[in-house]
């Protein structure tokens, strides 16, 4: 595994790969913010199956970050990013400074309408054009043959599969499934930041997704099963709720009111952002149709 961290060496080592690869094999990218964990694993390892050459990145992007979020507190840790990342198989990782990849005031964002209108895209303003553009420079200086990102981030993905497709970028997404602690909490890079009491009550976002999923079976409407949702995460003493949305995915909009959600053909996108302190927690589940009341959708 190589490590580069400026533009130039990054395509030194792609165009080399590609140019000498006998089999032609394709070039798989992983884009992530760094401090590693089991989920980021999961989509290196996908990519190293797939892919004869798989390019992580890790880059804590600062435009991407409201003027009062985490940026400078983003845990960061080089030794041990790159010790999961040989263990998973990635074969080259970018890892630029802020400098390199922003080297004069930027006078050009790419900018997602719609998809972005609700869940992140409304709680945090900006972030979605802080993302969009990154990853579009990121595609563009890797250029990939696939990307691949997990479904924790299910608008992220909608935004940016809408992008690739608007803008004809020349990629194919990969969604990868939710990885998860034993217990069910949806692995982050953020849950460093819970204290043991957070943690532990933490647990209530997997435990009533689930739940959401027989009220969805028992033929309730998006409102019905919105407002227990609430109500479950609600009464855990140090959740603070941000958003508890159900929209259509990846057109990421709201549900017809009244019908029951099991007669509903789009698939479904049950999302939620919940602090816990200062601490900011998101968790999803994707149901596709024949699944809705059922099973979570798992992107094979
Ligand atoms: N638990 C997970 N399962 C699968 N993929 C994940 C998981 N957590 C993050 N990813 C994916 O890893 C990629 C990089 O995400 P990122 O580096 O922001 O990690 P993160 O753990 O989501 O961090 P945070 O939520 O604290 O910003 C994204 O595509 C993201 O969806
Ligand atoms: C895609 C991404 C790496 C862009 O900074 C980031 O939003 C993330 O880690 O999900
Ligand atoms: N995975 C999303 C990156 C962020 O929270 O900024």
């Amino acid at each position: 595994m190589k490590v580069v961290r400026t533009i130039s060496e990054l395509r030194r080592e792609i165009t080399a790969f590609r140019s000498t690869d006998a089999e032609g094999r394709a070039v798989g990218f992983v884009p992530t913010m760094g401090y590693l964990h089991e989920g980021h694993a999961s989509l290196l390892r996908r990519s190293a199956q797939e892919n004869g050459l798989t390019v992580l990145s890790v880059f804590v992007n600062p435009i991407q970050f409201g003027p009062n979020e985490d940026l400078d507190k983003y845990p960061r840790n080089e030794e041990r990013d790159l010790q999961v990342a040989v263990e998973a198989g990635a074969d080259l990782v970018f890892m630029p400074s802020v400098v390199e990849m922003y080297p004069r005031p930027r006078v050009t964002t790419v900018a997602v309408t719609e998809v972005t209108d609700r869940l992140c895209g409304a709680s945090r303003p900006g972030h979605f054009d802080g993302v969009a553009t990154v990853v579009t420079k990121l595609f563009n200086i890797v250029q990939p043959d696939r990307a691949y990102f997990g479904l924790k981030d299910a608008q992220q993905i909608a935004v940016i599969e809408r992008m690739t497709q608007d803008l004809n970028i020349p990629v194919e997404i990969v969604p990868c499934p939710i990885v998860r602690e034993a217990d069910g909490l949806a692995m982050s890079s953020r849950n460093v930041y819970l204290s043991a009491a957070e943690r532990e009550q933490a647990l209530v976002l997997s435990r009533s997704l689930s739940r959401a999923g027989e009220w969805i079976g028992e033929g309730l409407t998006a409102d019905r099963i919105v407002a227990r949702l609430k109500d479950e995460i609600g009464s855990v003493p140090l959740a603070n709720i941000e958003y508890v949305e159900i929209l259509t995915y990846p057109n990421l909009v709201p549900v017809a009111e009244g019908q029951p959600l099991i007669h509903i053909g789009d698939s479904l996108l049950i999302a939620l952002a919940v602090r816990f302190g200062n601490t900011r927690l998101i968790d999803n589940r994707l149901l596709i149709p024949k699944e809705v009341g059922a099973e979570l959708c798992s992107v094979k």
